[in-house]
């Protein structure tokens, strides 16, 4: 008898893509270029297991980020599977999958601290127990001139990679740790002890589960609890029935995940496995993800795949196919009737950009067709232009992977210091508005809430009911902020705040322009609430794009902080739209695996789209690559980006 064949709606498989949906191979793999229908034929397999019969909940799906979570979601129904069945189907990221693993095996989910600001307590109690532990043999080796607050950001990015690498079960259970020992696997001995410290503080305490795990905590623990034997493949939790396992983005995996997929596949022997992936989309390499695990070491520790191809893009037309190719240096055919079109914009300046690009949106939105238009960021920051003209021209937008720059802190704060210096709180007209604001000035000033009624509630509960309350009206947010946001601000925050709002209450616009930013310091104003040097620098450049924005107005600045409480009620209206907003400001980690009809490409100018780095360049092709029929790029034309020759686009 002839078995059926899932027949998918609007798209006829080439002859590649049905080899890949039929075949039963018991181990496959697909490795092929941006666009060339990896997700799409991996939701073709899955549909075949289903039209075949296999129960929806025998099929795995598992992906390294929620992107690519939604991106497999999406052509599993546009290609026509029933979208009750597709809901239904288990598309998980790894962590998900782990966290539901270890939940089953340990009877109770572990708290999630999520943030690195609410790790940071933890990373620095590890450092100082590492250097006070009277049993240590190598005390000399533990102290610097630094601080441990100092350390914090350094060791964060140091834990994900061992995390991610395992880098410590790479050691014989027996021995220990000696500087020498650090050495050889690329670390110094103090991030090792901290680290051992660290993870004694995490994972002490309880008998069954660790007190917190944090963001990439759910695969390591359960890749670790595998390696040491303590959950086992045969014990149940793993053995879940599974008849495919498929894996999307399988480039981006690490050795945590690998462990787990290894167990996986070994406690579901008549599972068929399918990984596809595109090593030049590498994006998370500081978790360890190596193209690796889709080529050698799946080959020696899991078995010899049978490989097969998908050759040509469907999404993009030869021209752009050419410049992607020439970037990544490999070959790149395209099979797609499209001839995307990709045009070079020169912008001199950042504010004739952003003027380009919402001119563009508002000529895109006035097609009213159901095209999409996505502007791809390297930086958050460059977005605070962009949107200000896009609200200007009314254009309704929205953005993921960032907050719009309207309801940033940092702009609350910058616009909080000006109504409460002027007593004009435009803008501020809601409960939920004021109580925004507080929340950016209780972040900037470091300020708790101490009061003896809230002592009952932990710091975050307490703030919420303060300010809860002090947010119902306007008198009462003037006198929070004076009696909690100021006075009990730590020093130096109170003492750079104080100073912002006497220069703003003088009313002198040229003082304003000539020193508020110097007064405010926003690098080091960000420093002293973010652990990420990163995130201080994203925080403190949204300000100065901010500020930059408030004098490019040209009138007052009162005027231009009126023009801001405008926009920000518009930008409130828009936001409360149901509709899907057809044009989205977005980073382009969140738009992995994703793909619009027209896709903007701002700031390719030296400089601004990162160095020449090999995860920029990855960056940028996942960027290039996510366009249907339009590609525009802009760029200062005095200060191209080098990545504009590599790729072919100038000469
Ligand atoms: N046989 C086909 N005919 C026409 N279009 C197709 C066909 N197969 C896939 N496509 C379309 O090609 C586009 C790219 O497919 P898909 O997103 O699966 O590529 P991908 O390789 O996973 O991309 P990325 O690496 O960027 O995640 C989609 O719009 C998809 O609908």
């Amino acid at each position: 008898m002839s078995e059926p064949v899932f027949q998918p709606l609007h798209i006829t498989p080439s002859d590649e893509q049905r080899a890949i949906q039929l075949r039963r191979t018991r181990l496959m793999l697909v490795e092929a270029n941006a666009g060339a229908a990896k997700t799409t034929t991996l939701a073709l397999r899955i549909a075949q297991a289903l039209a075949r019969g296999a129960p929806p909940e025998s099929l795995l799906a598992l992906t390294a980020t929620a992107p690519a979570v939604t991106a497999l979601r999406e052509r599993l129904t546009a290609i026509g599977v029933d979208r009750s069945v597709a809901e239904g189907l288990r598309v998980l990221t790894f962590e998900t999958f782990c966290l539901d693993v270890l939940a089953a095996a340990e009877g109770e989910a572990s708290r999630a601290l999520v943030t690195p600001e609410q790790v940071r307590p933890f990373v620095i109690r590890a450092v100082e127990r590492a250097q006070s532990l009277p049993e240590e043999r190598y005390p000399d080796e533990l102290h610097g001139d630094a601080r441990p607050a100092d350390l914090v950001e350094g060791l964060l990015q140091a834990f994900e990679v061992l995390r991610g690498r395992l880098v410590l079960q790479q050691l014989d259970p027996d021995e220990r740790l000696t500087p020498a020992a650090a050495e050889s696997l690329g670390f110094d001995y103090l991030t090792l002890r901290s680290w051992q410290c660290f993870e004694a503080i995490r994972r002490g305490g309880h008998p069954d589960r660790p007190d917190f795990r944090t963001p990439g905590d759910g695969v390591h623990d359960l890749a670790r609890l595998l390696l040491a034997g303590e959950i086992r493949p045969e014990d149940g939790f793993l053995q879940q029935g599974l008849s495919l396992v498929g894996v999307d983005e399988m480039h981006d995996m690490n050795r945590a995940a690998f462990t787990v997929l290894k167990a996986l596949l070994a406690a579901n022997p008549r599972a068929a496995f399918v990984g596809v992936g595109d090593r030049d989309q590498v994006i998370h390499a500081q978790s360890g993800a190596e193209a690796g695990f889709m080529g050698e070491h799946f080959r020696r520790e899991i078995g010899e795949p049978e490989v097969l191809p998908l050759t040509a893009s469907h999404r993009f037309g030869p021209t752009l196919a050419r410049h992607a190719g020439a970037l990544a240096r490999k070959p790149y055919a395209a099979s797609s009737e499209t001839r995307t079109v990709v045009h070079l914009e020169p912008c001199p300046s950042p504010r004739l950009a952003a003027e380009y690009i919402a001119r563009q949106a508002q000529a895109h939105l006035a097609q009213r067709g159901p095209a999409t238009f996505r502007v791809l960021l390297r930086h958050p920051a460059h977005s605070v232009r962009i949107e200000h003209e896009l609200l200007r021209l009314g254009v309704a937008y929205g953005t993921a992977g960032f907050t719009p720059f309207l309801a940033r802190p940092e702009t609350l704060l910058v616009r909080g210091l000006h109504a409460h210096a002027l007593g004009n709180y435009a803008g501020f007209d809601t409960p939920e508005r004021r109580a925004a604001l507080l929340d950016a000035w209780l972040l900037f000033s470091g300020a708790g809430i101490d009061s003896v009624e809230l002592r009952h509630l932990d710091r975050q509960q307490a703030q919420r009911v303060a300010v809860a309350e002090a947010a119902q009206d306007l008198d009462a947010t003037r006198r929070f902020i004076d009696a909690h946001a100021l006075r009990s601000a730590v020093p130096d925050a109170r003492r750079t705040l104080e100073a912002a709002l006497a220069l703003l209450g003088t009313g002198d616009d040229d003082a304003f322009e000539a020193s508020f930013l110097k007064v405010l310091a926003p690098l080091s104003l960000a420093r002293r609430v973010f652990v990420r040097e990163a995130d201080a620098t994203r925080v403190a450049d949204n300000i100065t794009q901010l500020v930059q924005l408030v004098l490019a107005e040209g009138g007052s600045i009162a005027a231009a902080m009126q023009l801001l409480a405008t926009l920000s009620l518009r930008g409130g209206e828009v936001g409360r739209s149901r509709a899907r907003p057809r044009v989205v400001l977005s980073s382009i980690e969140v738009a992995k695996g994703l793909e619009f009809d027209h896709v903007i490409l701002p700031h390719l100018t030296a400089g601004e789209f990162g160095g020449g780095s090999l995860e920029n360049r990855n960056l940028l092709y996942v960027a290039l690559t996510r366009a249907r029929q339009r590609l525009t790029l802009t760029f200062d034309p005095e200060r191209p980006s080098r990545f504009l020759r590599d790729a072919g686009f100038l000469e």
